[in-house]
């Protein structure tokens, strides 16, 4: 069983804003590392090969990624979602990506789409501790 202070992120960005996920993961390699991590296929194989973390990777957004994770959201797969998207380019998944964000969000998922916005997630103190998320099946 994984360790209750032990979340599982997602990390996810589009073609964009992957340098400013990479150097968010970068900066903050040493707390991420004591986490278990996952992402869409292409943002997981940079990470992975920019920082040594062991990102676990799914498809591609574009080829169902994003539908994956959603679908982990909803099996109660993932505690953080880091999702850097592009508000400037239209995405030729741009479903799947409004409903990743609609899953997120109706699982409670903590869930960060900037830089600043991933540092305060990851400086809450949220994420070393042990806590219940709601759960909308209820
Ligand atoms: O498109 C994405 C998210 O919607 C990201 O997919 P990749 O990580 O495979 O580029």
């Amino acid at each position: 069983m994984i360790s209750p202070t032990k979340k599982r992120i997602a990390l996810i960005a589009h073609d964009n804003r992957k340098k400013d996920l990479l150097e968010w993961v970068k900066e903050n390699a040493d707390s991420l590392i004591n986490h278990e991590l996952c992402g869409t296929g292409t943002t997981s194989s940079i990470i992975a090969k920019n920082t040594g973390l062991k990102v676990k990777a799914y498809k591609s957004g574009p080829l169902g990624g994003d539908q994956e994770i959603g679908a982990l959201i909803s099996d109660n797969g993932i505690d953080l979602l880091i999702f850097f998207w592009d508000p400037l380019t239209s995405q030729p998944h741009d479903p799947d990506v409004k409903a990743l964000l609609r899953i997120a969000v109706l699982y409670d998922i903590p869930t960060a789409m900037n830089k600043t916005g991933a540092d305060y997630l990851l400086q809450s103190g949220l994420i070393d501790k042990e806590y219940e998320r709601h759960d909308m099946q209820k």
